[in-house]
């Protein structure tokens, strides 16, 4: 394995400011912009244009064929919803190297969502997880270790060891929610196995501080440069990112366009998977599959129950 002394340009001292920035795996490096290097680590531009240049040549990142695009699809690992119905419609689960959105209006069941994913991550494959361990970024104060409780139970697995892998990050603005998806690479270094990041809400903190027109090209811009660092957390570590994104309720428009959400266009080309939740009668919910590389449109109904997400 290269280590980050081996490149050129690379002495013990910069191998360290770049450690320390976050930049200790080689392909983290490899995909990093000479900008955000330079102003993350506190190295020249010029100097981090090489180390990048010599990352991508040790991670050897170049064209590839379709054949190995395909190859590397058969890596990709899915985590179940909970409900049959749900996973069929998204292709078999959240996936990973993708990032999945889920909207909605309020109670619409994407906090709750979240915390079914953090629990079930944690399955064996043949139950449907992947054996791992979660982040949580949860900007509204919404995670509750109740509901967790109420979930690993109803699977049967011990409270204790599940709430210790779920890795929670409150975030109290956009800038710490920046920066917690950032360190997530660090977590991941010193060797916990996550497999999935859930950013609940997305967008809430960018709403708020970001108010107007003159405004809006900031945050699109900064929630872009977000959801780069989360598709990076996605390919690098073969990781799912699962975000939620409130949107008002527009009651006339379910078979309309729903992209009348918060993220906007940015949000919209930046998840692989979008899938809308709408509120139905009986405590059912119902979610649409709006947008997928490969996946029909469709529908699904599930429920909201006390032992989490139900057919
Ligand atoms: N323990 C539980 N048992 C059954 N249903 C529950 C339970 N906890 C929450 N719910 C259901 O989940 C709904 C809340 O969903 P959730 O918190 O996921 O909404 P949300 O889409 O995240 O909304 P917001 O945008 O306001 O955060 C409640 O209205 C309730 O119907």
């Amino acid at each position: 394995m290269v280590e980050l002394e081996d490149l050129p340009n690379v002495g013990a001292k910069t191998a360290q400011k770049l450690r320390d920035a976050g930049f200790g795996d080689m392909m983290r490096l490899a995909t990093a912009t000479a900008k955000e290097l330079s102003v993350k680590a506190e190295i020249g531009e010029g100097v981090a244009e090489k180390v990048i240049e010599a990352a991508r040549r040790a991670e050897k990142i170049d064209f590839e064929t379709a054949f190995d695009v395909m190859e590397r699809r058969k890596d990709v690992g899915r985590i179940t919803t909970g409900s049959k119905a749900l996973d069929e419609l998204i292709g078999g689960g959240i996936e990973t190297q993708a990032i999945t959105e889920v909207f909605g209006e309020f109670g619409s069941g994407k906090s709750q969502l979240s915390h079914e994913l953090a629990v079930t991550v944690q399955l064996p494959e043949e139950r449907g997880g992947l054996d791992a361990e979660a982040v949580f970024i949860d900007t509204e104060n919404t995670f509750r270790p109740e509901r967790i409780e109420q979930i690993a139970n109803a699977f049967e697995l011990d409270l204790e060891e599940v709430l210790n892998k779920i890795h929670i990050a409150r975030a109290f603005n956009s800038s710490h929610q920046i920066l917690m998806a950032e360190k997530v690479n660090e977590l991941i270094q010193e060797g916990k196995n996550i497999r999935l990041v859930i950013v609940d809400s997305l967008t809430a903190h960018f709403r708020a501080e970001y108010v107007g027109r003159e405004a809006l090209a900031t945050r699109q811009q900064k929630l872009n440069q977000h959801l780069h660092t989360l598709q990076n957390i996605a390919n690098t570590y073969n990781a799912a990112v699962f975000v939620t994104n409130q949107v008002q309720a527009r009651p006339d428009a379910f078979f309309g366009s729903p992209t009348k959400a918060i993220g906007g266009h940015v949000l919209g080309h930046a998840a692989t998977y979008r899938i809308w939740l709408k509120k139905g009668l009986a405590g059912k919910r119902i979610a649409r599959l709006v947008d997928s590389p490969h996946l029909p449109e469709g529908e699904c109904v599930f429920k909201i129950t006390t032992a989490g997400i139900v057919d």
